[in-house]
């Protein structure tokens, strides 16, 4: 199958496993009142600021992540993490454009305490024990979280302000959703291969995510 959807596999059986958690992290009261139309913009401009410094560890996250698929997979995942990472550069322009055009100055934001933690769980992915298999879960997880969030501020009844339909559709598109379902069958594939004590470690970083993403909300909506 391809961009139909997923076999349902091991991810599938964690997100109905933990479905609360997972949708504490998708159905945020941020996220949804940007759908519902109630966004704070200050908040939004707070989110802003943060998750663009947050993109650029993302950055150093995912280029950790493909040397473990190149040092330690037969390599054929190669390609979409590649283009994965390629495609951060036009989401740190795309942060810049926005920046300005909410007034928010790049220069001065320093990130607040659930920004640095998410920083900082990113970071120990650059220690070589961590596996590939822990590391490409942990990966398709966060991406997931934000096309779920935001596809939801795009569906049918959404009254998103149209000033933030572009950042919704960015991860919201239907393209962001087909490249979100090639890591999940990549993750599926590892999961499968793994053992017992990969699979619960790549298990504990799927949750550790979730719980990570609602901090950076709640920070997002000063609920923190
Ligand atoms: C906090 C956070 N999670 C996930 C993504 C998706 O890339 C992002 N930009 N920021």
């Amino acid at each position: 199958m391809d961009g139909g959807g997923v076999e349902a596999g091991t991810t599938a059986a964690w997100m109905a496993r933990h479905r609360g958690m997972y949708e504490r992290a998708t159905r945020h009261p941020f996220t949804v009142s940007i759908r519902d139309g109630t966004v704070d913009l200050s908040a939004f401009r707070r989110w802003l600021g943060q998750d663009y410094m947050f993109v650029k560890e993302f950055v150093a996250f995912l280029a950790s992540v493909l040397l473990k698929c190149c040092r330690q997979s037969d390599g054929s995942d190669m390609e979409i993490i590649l283009s994965g990472l390629a495609s951060l550069s036009d989401e740190l322009s795309w942060f810049k454009k926005e920046a300005e055009k909410w007034s928010v100055n790049l220069a001065e934001v320093s990130p607040l305490k659930s920004n640095t933690e998410y920083c900082r769980f990113l970071q120990s992915f650059s220690e070589p024990e961590i596996s590939y298999v822990v590391a490409i879960t942990t990966f398709w997880i966060i991406e997931t979280v934000y096309q779920d969030s935001f596809a939801f501020c795009t569906e049918e009844g959404n009254k998103t302000p149209p000033e933030l339909l572009g950042t919704c559709q960015r991860w919201g598109s239907p393209e962001f959703k087909q490249y979100c379902q090639s890591l999940q069958r990549i993750a599926d594939r590892c999961l499968a291969e793994a053992s017992a004590d990969a699979a619960r470690s790549a298990e504990e970083a799927f949750l550790r995510v979730l719980e990570l993403e609602i901090g950076f909300w709640d920070m997002s909506s000063s609920r923190s």
